[in-house]
């Protein structure tokens, strides 16, 4: 029999609905994505870590959930090895599932990771109210109570993040990948173009490490928790090898160029957000999962805006002047979303060559 549980906001709304998944009470951000497809890709996203995910697609668990499969020791499938979401709240759970590669119904996946879902929301009419009132702290109550917290004051990245270096491809391009919560994505888009990769843990120091271009990947909460990161970034900003940053990493280079970020109202969660790329009328739509972002106007004079989102006209990606060191709030690797700007991997390894050519 469905059970009852309750979805209960830092402003005092309470919504009540029917309890999938696991049947336990969880704490977090409450955040919403109009994705329209994606769950495996976005449930197993670090950067999602302490985050209530509200999905206002209407329909959530009718593909139900792909059986997983290796490549490289790294997932085919999912975006990391686990479930990241604090807790799921969708409209109408289907029960029922069909695809050609499903192994399980999300309930079950999400109770195997004993993360409550809640259905029967009006998730856009809840996506609303987000949106006037800004992103909230919120819960979903099964029987015990728990108290509100904000995920932000955590420090996430530590959590999500490796505590071992690990090689991956033999590559003539070698890449140190600063694993602040990546998604595995990356590393497939990586590992697609002749690179080596060297995946070390967030605060680990890189600058030691015999390398051709360096990548900061995505990761959860606050930036200005990765202090570490931040300055064996500022020693990397002094030398001239090539540096990308997507999503967390765009912040982290942001803030060791010495520029400030903030939190956005809602943030960006969606497989069509548009952004134009700075100095010309060409757009990409993209796929986003962010709530904060780099104030362009902190930016030290070398620093400009690489790309705008055309919503808000936010950032959404940095670059030097005259360094080969850039990066994109957005996710040009996609998992899930359009891939129309993975060419960003490309500009970075040419960006690459073309230091080694120089050197
Ligand atoms: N996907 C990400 O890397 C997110 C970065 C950061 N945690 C934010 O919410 O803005």
């Amino acid at each position: 029999m469905t059970q009852t549980v309750k979805l209960i906001l830092e402003d005092g709304t309470e919504i009540q609905g029917k309890s999938f998944g696991a049947f336990t009470s969880a704490a977090g951000e409450v955040v919403f994505s109009t994705a329209m497809t994606g769950y495996p890709e976005n449930l197993t996203d670090p950067s999602f870590a302490g985050q209530i995910l509200v999905l206002t697609y209407p329909m959530v668990g009718n593909y139900g959930v792909p059986g997983e499969d290796l490549y490289e020791s790294i997932s085919k499938i999912f975006e990391s090895d686990k479930i990241h979401i604090a807790g799921l709240v969708v409209n109408y759970y289907s029960e029922e599932h069909s695809h050609w590669h499903a192994a399980k119904s999300l309930g079950d996946w999400l109770a195997e990771y004993n993360i409550p879902g809640i259905f029967d929301v009006d998730t856009r009419l809840l996506t609303k109210k987000l949106r006037e009132k800004g992103a909230m702290l919120g819960k979903i109550v099964a029987e015990e109570d728990v108290p509100l917290h904000d995920p932000n004051q955590d420090n996430l990245v530590a959590q999500v993040s490796p505590t071992e270096v690990k090689h991956y491809g033999s590559g003539k391009n070698k890449i140190v990948l600063v694993d602040c919560g990546t998604k595995t994505n990356i590393i497939r888009c990586f590992l697609e173009r002749d690179v080596e990769l060297i995946r070390v843990p967030w605060d680990y120091d890189f600058t030691t490490l015999d390398y051709d271009g360096l990548f900061l990947s995505n990761g959860p909460g606050d930036p200005k928790m990765c202090e570490p990161t931040i300055s064996n970034l500022q020693k990397a900003l002094q030398q001239d090898k090539p540096i990308f940053g997507i999503c967390l990493g765009s912040q982290l280079m942001g803030l060791a160029a010495g520029g400030d970020t903030f939190k956005l109202k809602y943030g960006h969660r969606s497989h069509n957000q548009p952004v134009k790329l700075t100095g010309t009328q060409r757009s990409y739509i993209t796929s986003q999962n962010h709530g904060f972002a780099v104030d362009t106007d902190t930016l030290p004079a070398e620093w400009t805006m690489l790309f705008e989102n055309l919503n808000d006209g936010t950032c959404e990606g940095i670059k030097h002047v005259s360094k080969p060191f850039f990066s994109t709030q957005f996710h040009p690797e996609a998992a899930g979303g359009p891939q129309d700007t993975e060419f960003m991997f490309d500009d970075f390894l040419k960006a690459v060559e073309e230091y080694k050519e120089g050197k």
